[in-house]
């Protein structure tokens, strides 16, 4: 491991030009720990023993009352199998108190047996007798436990998925794009936390049974017991834990870094271009580059190496304390040698390993109660992330404006950034207009130019940063966003394809008839998708990506084939065209339309994949179907839509550079009317090169 390092953000700075930023008012102290970088308050750092031990107790007390409440859900979920698995755990303590008993007494009668030479056949039998009657039980006892667990596992497991899903569902944008807002929550980490918490409880109960038998036996007592205490005690005060401390942890080591990227080259979204790029032996060959730049800066979790940070000396006082009983019992020994024999000698032993082995399992098992607080917090407070888009109370449409018209849309001195963007420009800069409800917009200009974000802002997606977006009047945070987004139906190049059938994914247009076949499929023909439907022999019931479970092990291609023939049987993703795709999607957009709530449609560029007919019958469909609605699209080639547009804006570089009609800005002879000249010329010298070739053809 590189030397672990405490140093202040200020003398950071100075020694090593990589560091990060830091705070000015020295707030946090950075920790180089392998590859990681670990900031930590400077109130944490500088405490000692009795503040961590101080802190690690807040944070237990401030964690409570979620705690809590993660029992109260777990019971919820199923009280019997709750209540029996925490019986059972808590059976664990005890069972090893009466292993102890029986041990104990086995020894000793077989002491006197040996002391006087005559063994005391029947003590023996019952003693053995005991013994086995506690092993059977414990045996049913663990069967019990482990027929159990699992089935409470999956309930929680999948409990906990469905609250996640749901969070994660509920985030807006911003929220999900925000790195603070990002939530580590997992959920299997409520199985491991409740497991860990019933471990813990376990212990202790064991530990208490341990110590009220041992401090009663003569042979022990209660400085013995204070003794073998001595070492589990040591271990806790040095033990060091990230999990209850607030703390960053990022990775800034240039080498890590390149080899976390080329390792997710490995993901099956790069096969394509990989194999066109032939780029294999490049890859490999820059990961063992990267390999080598590592060097022996170790890259385990920040959390298990801030953990290991120990120095010789702890290891020493641990050991020499983890002697002190024999030491108790040597010298009890030679002080009072008629109250020792063998046996004592022997059940001291068993004593001192067995209250050892549970003092050290208890502070193992406590040190991972601090990680599951942590875990059941992190859990709980990702269904609290609170959206960074605030919901309005005013319902939209508003009673007082006109229904059967679209909507109206003004930008006042509208400025946006996208929230952690890279840019040195913001992506629209300064933007005034108004769009009248019902009318046809085209936006056109160059890539990067801002036209996809314009939909973004009138969708609310985002909200802008500078200025105002008014709809109908009104500012747009004014309204319930579930009543906007039913009134908006849209069609971009980024909506996915749902790993769901294909009647899902365009019935999804309009959830409430998600099952209605005769409305997807006239969806589908909208769409142009309805061809592709009956290309599938299971039609709109297919799914086209249908979750893998498959996977086979250690299979010979001779011995198992029977085996193979199974796996290679087993469904498997099918890809489409990705005019296809764009295909079902548009199809998706026009189930929406049979809400008959839309108002505005914003199209932004769908048809990249769809061959020229295909994307002209897409716009003329989209164009009569939004008859009525405020309709704005963006398109690089708008040739056949421009005769029909109210408004065309032509955007440069996050501005609006032109503003009109058609007519109106042919005549200004400026960025539009390049732009269309460049895509006249290239139609009409297509034409003039299809005449080329079609002409011999005819002629002959
Ligand atoms: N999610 C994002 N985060 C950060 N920056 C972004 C994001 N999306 C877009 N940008 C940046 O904002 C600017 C405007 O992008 P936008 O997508 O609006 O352009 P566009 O005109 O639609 O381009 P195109 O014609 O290529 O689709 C660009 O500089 C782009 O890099």
């Amino acid at each position: 491991m590189g030397a672990p390092s405490e140093k202040t953000p200020k003398s950071t700075n100075e020694k090593d030009p990589s560091s990060p930023s830091v705070d000015e008012t020295d707030a946090f102290t950075t920790l180089n720990l392998g590859v990681w970088r670990v900031l930590l308050p400077n109130e944490i750092v500088s405490g000692g023993i009795i503040s961590t031990t101080k802190q690690k107790w807040n944070s237990i007390v401030l964690a409570y009352p979620v705690v809590r409440k993660f029992f109260h859900d777990i019971y919820q979920l199923s009280p019997h199998l709750f209540v029996l698995l925490v019986l059972l755990k808590l059976w664990e303590g005890v069972e090893s108190v009466l292993l102890l008993y029986v041990s104990d007494r086995l020894l000793r009668v077989i002491e006197v047996g040996l002391t006087e030479g005559r063994p005391d056949v029947s003590a023996i039998i019952q003693a053995l007798v005991a013994r086995l009657i506690c092993v059977t039980v414990n045996a049913v006892m663990n069967w019990a436990r482990d027929y159990i667990s699992p089935i409470l596992e999956d309930r929680i497991r999948l409990h906990f998925k469905a609250y996640l899903l749901q969070a994660r569902l509920c985030l807006d944008m911003p929220t999900a794009d925000d790195n603070s807002s990002r939530s580590q929550a997992r959920a299997g980490d409520a199985w491991s936390a409740f497991e860990n918490l019933c471990e813990a409880s376990m212990r202790l109960v064991g530990l208490f049974s341990q110590l009220a038998f041992i401090s009663q036996q003569r042979s022990a007592g209660p400085l013995f017991t204070l003794v073998v205490m001595v070492r589990p005690l040591l271990t806790l005060a040095s033990e060091r834990t990230l999990w209850l401390k607030p703390h960053v942890a990022y990775s800034d080591n240039a080498a890590y870094l390149r080899l976390q990227s080329l390792e997710s080259m490995g993901q099956s979204r790069f096969k394509g271009d990989i194999i066109a790029g032939d780029i294999a032996g490049w890859i490999t060959s820059e990961y063992h580059r990267a390999r080598d730049a590592l060097g022996d800066v170790v890259s385990q979790s920040a959390w298990s190496l801030y953990g290991v940070q120990t120095t010789p000396i702890d290891r020493i006082l641990a050991e020499w304390a983890g002697a002190l009983p024999t030491l108790y019992w040597a010298i009890s020994a030679m002080l009072a040698p008629a109250s020792f024999s063998m046996s004592s000698i022997a059940i001291l032993q068993q004593y001192s390993s067995s209250l050892n082995y549970s003092l050290n399992m208890l502070f193992w098992d406590f040190s991972r109660v601090g990680k599951s607080f942590t875990e059941i917090k992190v859990l709980y407070e990702a269904g609290e992330v609170k959206n960074q888009i605030i919901d309005g109370e005013l319902e939209y449409p508003r009673p007082d404006v006109e229904k059967s018209k679209g909507m109206e849309i003004e930008l006042r001195n509208v400025s946006f950034s996208y929230p952690g963007g890279k840019s040195k420009e913001a992506a629209l800069q300064d933007i005034s207009f108004r769009i009248p409800a019902g009318s046809l917009v085209v936006i056109v200009g160059a890539n990067g130019s801002g036209k996809s974000t314009l939909i973004k802002l009138f969708t609310r997606m985002y909200d802008t940063q500078q200025g105002t977006l008014l709809i109908d009047g009104l500012p747009i945070s004014e309204y319930r966003l579930a009543d906007l987004r039913r009134a908006q139906a849209t069609l971009t190049q980024d909506h996915k394809l749902y790993p769901l059938t294909l009647a899902e994914n365009i019935g999804l247009g309009y959830a409430e008839h998600v099952k209605d076949n005769e409305m997807i499929m006239e969806a589908a023909r909208d769409g142009g998708a309805a061809e592709l439907l009956e290309k599938f022999k299971d039609g709109v019931e297919t799914t086209l990506e249908p979750t893998m479970t498959a996977f086979g092990y250690q299979l010979d291609d001779d011995k198992h084939k029977a085996l193979k023939d199974v796996l290679t049987k087993l469904e498997k993703t099918t890809e489409v065209s990705g005019g296809e795709k764009q295909r079902l999607v548009a199809a998706r957009t026009f189930m929406r339309f049979k809400t008959k709530k839309i108002k505005l449609l914003c199209v932004d560029e769908p048809s990249s994949a769809l061959d020229p007919r295909g994307e002209f019958e897409l716009f003329e469909r989209l164009r009569q179907t939004g008859e009525g609605k405020t309709m704005i699209f963006v398109t690089h080639r708008f040739g056949h839509l421009t005769k029909y547009a109210d408004v065309i804006i032509c955007m440069k570089e996050g501005k609006v550079i032109e503003l009109g009609t058609h007519k109106d800005l042919m005549a200004r002879e400026g960025e539009y009317a390049s732009l269309y000249n460049v895509q006249a010329q290239a139609f009409t010298e297509a034409e003039v090169a299809t005449a080329a070739v079609s002409e011999p053809v005819a002629s002959s």
